[in-house]
C-alpha cells in the first residue's frame, strides 16, 4: 500500500513541555486512522505540524511525497478544525464558491460538492440559519475542495446528533474508498472503533498504541471477567467451588486473565446443573483507552 502521510520520529516541545516525543505513523491511500489521546496529548500539535503550520524540533513528515506546508503539500491536503466557523450571512452557495476562488479552482462544480456533503436543499438558505451538522457539512464540503488526497479533521463529530455522526462517517467512508487517507481526532471512542480502520493513542506525547481495536485488547491484556448466576439455592455450592468469586448486587463476579479464560470457563462449565446463566465480559473499549491513556503519574 502507498503512504500518503508518512511521519518519522517526530518531536516537537513547547519550552519545557514535550507535545510529541518520537512519534511515527503513516496513513495509507484509502484508509482512515483515528487520533485518541487525553487532553494535552499532543493531538492537535500533531495535526499542525502535519499542515505544515509549526515546524518539527526533530524528525521527517511527508504529505504525498512533499514536505508539509509548501505548495505541492497544501495542494492535496484539506483540513476541518473542529470548531469551523463561516460567514453567518453568506448562503451555502456562496462561502463555498468564494473558498473555490481562493483555492483557483472552477467554481461550477460547487453545487455537486454541496448535493455531496447533504447540502444541496440548504445551498441558498444563509448559514446563520443552519444547524452545528449543516455547518460541520460546509466545513466538509470546503474540506473536499480539489479533491484532497489527505484529509485531516479535527473531532469533526463533536456536537453532532447520532443521525448527522452516521451520515458524516458514511461520507468520509465514501472518499476513503475514493482513495483519500483519513486522519481524525476523536474523544468519541466507540464510533471511531466501527467506523476507522486503526486506532492510535497518544498519551504524554507518545505513541502508547497503534492498531485495529483486536490488535490493541490483545496488547493491554487486560482480564476478562465473568458473571455467574446461580440457580436458586445453589448459591454457596457455586461460590465453594470458585473461592475467587465475588458477590455483587446478587450474582457472581469472576475476573481471570486472558490466557486463563478457557480453563476458567471449563471449570465452570463443569458447574452447569447448578447454574442459570453465564455472561462473560470485555474488557470495555473504555478500559482498554484507559489502559493506554494513562497521563503521567495516573
Ligand atoms: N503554542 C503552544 N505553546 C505552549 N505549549 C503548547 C502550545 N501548543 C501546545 N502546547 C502544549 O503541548 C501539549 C500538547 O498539546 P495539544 O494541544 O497538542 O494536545 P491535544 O491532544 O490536542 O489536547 P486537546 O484534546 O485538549 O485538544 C500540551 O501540554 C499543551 O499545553
Amino acid at each position: 500500500m502507498t503512504s500518503t502521510l508518512t511521519i518519522s520520529h517526530l518531536t516537537k516541545a513547547f519550552g519545557g513541555v514535550k507535545a510529541l516525543s518520537n512519534v511515527s505513523l503513516s496513513v495509507a491511500a484509502g484508509e482512515r486512522v483515528a487520533l485518541l489521546g487525553h487532553n494535552g496529548a499532543g493531538k492537535s500539535t500533531l495535526m499542525k505540524l502535519v499542515l505544515g503550520l509549526i515546524a518539527p524540533d526533530s524528525g521527517e513528515i511527508s504529505v504525498c511525497g512533499a514536505r508539509p506546508g509548501n505548495e505541492q503539500a497544501r495542494a492535496h491536503v484539506a483540513y476541518l478544525p473542529e470548531n469551523a466557523a463561516f460567514h453567518s450571512a453568506l448562503t451555502g452557495l456562496e462561502q463555498i464558491t468564494y473558498y473555490m476562488r481562493l483555492r483557483s479552482v472552477d467554481t461550477a462544480g460547487a453545487m455537486d460538492l454541496l448535493d455531496r456533503v447533504g447540502l444541496g436543499h440548504a445551498a441558498k438558505r444563509r448559514i446563520g440559519t443552519y444547524s452545528k451538522g449543516m455547518r460541520q457539512r460546509v466545513g466538509l464540503a470546503q474540506a473536499l475542495i480539489g479533491q484532497p488526497r489527505l484529509l485531516v479533521l479535527d473531532e469533526p463529530t463533536s456536537g453532532l446528533d447520532p443521525i448527522s455522526r452516521r451520515d458524516f462517517y458514511a461520507l468520509l467512508d465514501g472518499l476513503a474508498a475514493d482513495g483519500a487517507a483519513i486522519l481524525l481526532s476523536s474523544h468519541a471512542l466507540t464510533e471511531v472503533e466501527a467506523r476507522t480502520d486503526r486506532l492510535l493513542i497518544l498519551s504524554g506525547g507518545k505513541m502508547a498504541a497503534t492498531g485495529t481495536l483486536s490488535d490493541l485488547r490483545r496488547a493491554a491484556d487486560l482480564p476478562v471477567s465473568m458473571q455467574i448466576t446461580a440457580l436458586n439455592g445453589y448459591d454457596s455450592d457455586i461460590m465453594a467451588a470458585l473461592p475467587e468469586a465475588i458477590r455483587v448486587n446478587g450474582a457472581l463476579h469472576l475476573h481471570c486473565r486472558q490466557d486463563e479464560k478457557l480453563a476458567t470457563l471449563a471449570k465452570v462449565a463443569s458447574l452447569q446443573s447448578k447454574l442459570a446463566d453465564v455472561d462473560i465480559i470485555p474488557p470495555s473499549l473504555e478500559d482498554i483507552y484507559s489502559h493506554f491513556s494513562r497521563r503521567d503519574g495516573q
